[in-house]
């Protein structure tokens, strides 16, 4: 899988546990807790991704990166945020400062 498909599964995977839900699922739990439930890990996970940091810590950062990424998924899956949208913003600003040329960088996703 290409990155935006690692990114794409995930938010297939979090739609799927919501439409079908899965006994002893995480992403199930979190749903059903609610809103509030899910912006509280949002805040802990954001955390501890910045300790991790200050830590020096490159591979316990990536941990917690990927666990902010998922929590931030389950929130954008509750809110009815469709993952393109977000693509979407990020790329309107790579075009607007011209990053891939800038930096020569090889657009393997696309
Ligand atoms: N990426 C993740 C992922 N990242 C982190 N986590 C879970 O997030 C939880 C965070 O742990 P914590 O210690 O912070 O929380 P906790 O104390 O267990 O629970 P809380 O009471 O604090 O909510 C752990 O249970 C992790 O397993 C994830 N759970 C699921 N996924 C993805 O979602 C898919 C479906 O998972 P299920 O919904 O569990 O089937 C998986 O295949 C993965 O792709």
């Amino acid at each position: 899988m290409n990155d935006k498909e690692v990114l794409e599964a995930l938010y297939a995977t979090v739609e799927n546990r919501r439409d079908n839900p899965k006994e002893g699922s995480y992403t199930c739990y979190l749903l059903d807790k609610g809103i509030d439930k899910i912006l509280k890990k949002v805040g802990e996970e954001c955390s501890e991704t910045i300790i991790a940091a200050k830590n020096d810590d490159n591979s316990e950062t990536v941990y917690e990166i990927a666990d902010l990424i998922y929590h931030l998924t389950v929130m954008m899956v509750k809110l009815g945020i469709p993952l393109e949208d977000v693509l979407a913003e990020l790329d309107k600003r790579s075009e607007k400062t011209g990053n891939l040329k800038k930096f020569h960088v090889v657009d393997k996703n696309s």
